[in-house]
């Protein structure tokens, strides 16, 4: 018997990243090809995006998905968010060549006081929740903040595009696959100061540290090449990265829904206090998946360089939160 639908609920559905997420969406990558999915899309209520949005609707249509069971345009994040079982926030301003993603948090933040507080009222009370629009962190917890009523872990944040980025640069160093990488992570915030890790990574098995075995290429040019990696996209392409971040918020809610089979991969979520966090900073952790469910990986040791890193994208987190706490 065929399963029953799910609702999608997908913001910002008209722009670029909308455009490289919803047609996969559709196809069933995400939530598996046996999966049908109803799409609630969302939109700025003005003619332009509303406009847009109808004419992406029609391509979706054009595809006759089988999986696609239905589709809905909204202005209203209040009907838009009616009973959704996933909500990928995507909608909000990317930044310009020269910009840091922080900057956005004026403008794009309080979008995400009023879709959280939609969540809140409407949403499914299991819905999962992935904020992509930038500052993604910060954005992820004001959603949180702003409902109340909902399971806090049901809000997430995306770093999944960073560890994707750190996979890429590590499987070219060492010249091996990155299906064959395991055990990496990117801690703390989608900005500059993340830290990606490959410290636990293996190769079939091999660490990865010891094959690289080389602490000035990883501070001197790993980091900094996945940290501006978004950057460097902007320089090149004179718009930020799309396909790729939809990629990679495929990838997070497929893990999340259907599991990662024992696997490491990195979730922004609320803290519970590991590795020194405070709750609720919404931080990029190493976490496995398993039926709906993520849990962090404990006991990992922390040397001194990671500390000071850690330590880093941390602060600029609370910063952050400082910044907005006069809106929540
Ligand atoms: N977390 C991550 O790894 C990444 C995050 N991003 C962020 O994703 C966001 C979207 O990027 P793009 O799709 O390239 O931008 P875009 O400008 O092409 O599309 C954004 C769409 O959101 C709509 N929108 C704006 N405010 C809205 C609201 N309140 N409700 C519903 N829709 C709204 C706009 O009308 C527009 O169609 C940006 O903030 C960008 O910085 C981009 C890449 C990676
Ligand atoms: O850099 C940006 O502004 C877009 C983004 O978040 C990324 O590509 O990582």
């Amino acid at each position: 018997m065929s399963k029953k639908p799910v609702r999608v609920a997908v913001t910002g559905a008209a722009g670029q990243i909308g455009y490289a997420l919803l047609f996969r969406i559709a196809s069933g990558e995400m939530l598996g090809k046996d999966q049908p999915v109803i799409l609630q899309l969302l939109e700025v209520p003005a003619e332009g995006p509303q406009k847009a949005l109808k004419g992406v609707m029609m391509e979706l249509e054009d595809c006759a998905f089988p999986l696609l069971a239905g589709m809905e345009a909204h202005g209203d994040p209040m009907t838009a968010f009616k009973d959704t079982d996933y909500a990928l926030l995507v909608g909000s301003m990317p930044r310009k060549a020269g910009m840091e993603r922080a900057e956005l948090l004026s403008i794009n933040g309080k979008i995400f006081i009023g879709q959280g507080k939609a969540l809140d009222a409407v949403a499914s009370r299991n819905v999962k929740v992935l904020v992509v629009g930038n500052p993604a962190n910060t954005n992820a917890y004001i959603a949180m903040k702003s409902a109340p009523g909902l399971p806090r872990e049901n809000f997430t944040a995306m770093l999944r595009l960073d560890h994707n980025r750190a996979l890429s640069q590590v499987a070219a160093k060492t010249g091996t696959a990155v299906a064959d990488i395991e055990k990496l992570t990117v801690w703390g915030n989608h900005s500059p100061t993340m830290y990606a890790d490959y410290r636990f990574a293996t190769v079939n098995g091999k660490s990865v540290k010891d094959m690289i075995n080389d602490q000035v290429w990883n501070a001197d040019t790993f980091l900094p090449t996945v940290g501006k990696r978004g950057a460097a996209i902007i320089e090149a392409r004179g718009l930020s990265s799309a396909a790729s971040a939809a990629n990679a918020a495929i990838d997070h809610m497929r893990d999340w829904a259907l599991g990662s089979n024992g696997k490491w991969v990195t979730m922004g979520i609320p803290s519970n206090g590991d590795y020194g966090i405070p709750k609720d900073v919404m931080f990029g952790f190493p976490v496995t998946t398993k039926d709906g469910k993520y849990e962090v990986v404990k006991g990992l040791e922390i040397d001194a360089f990671s500390q000071e890193r850690i330590d880093k994208t941390l602060k600029e987190l609370t910063d952050e939160q400082a910044g907005v706490s006069h809106l929540l």
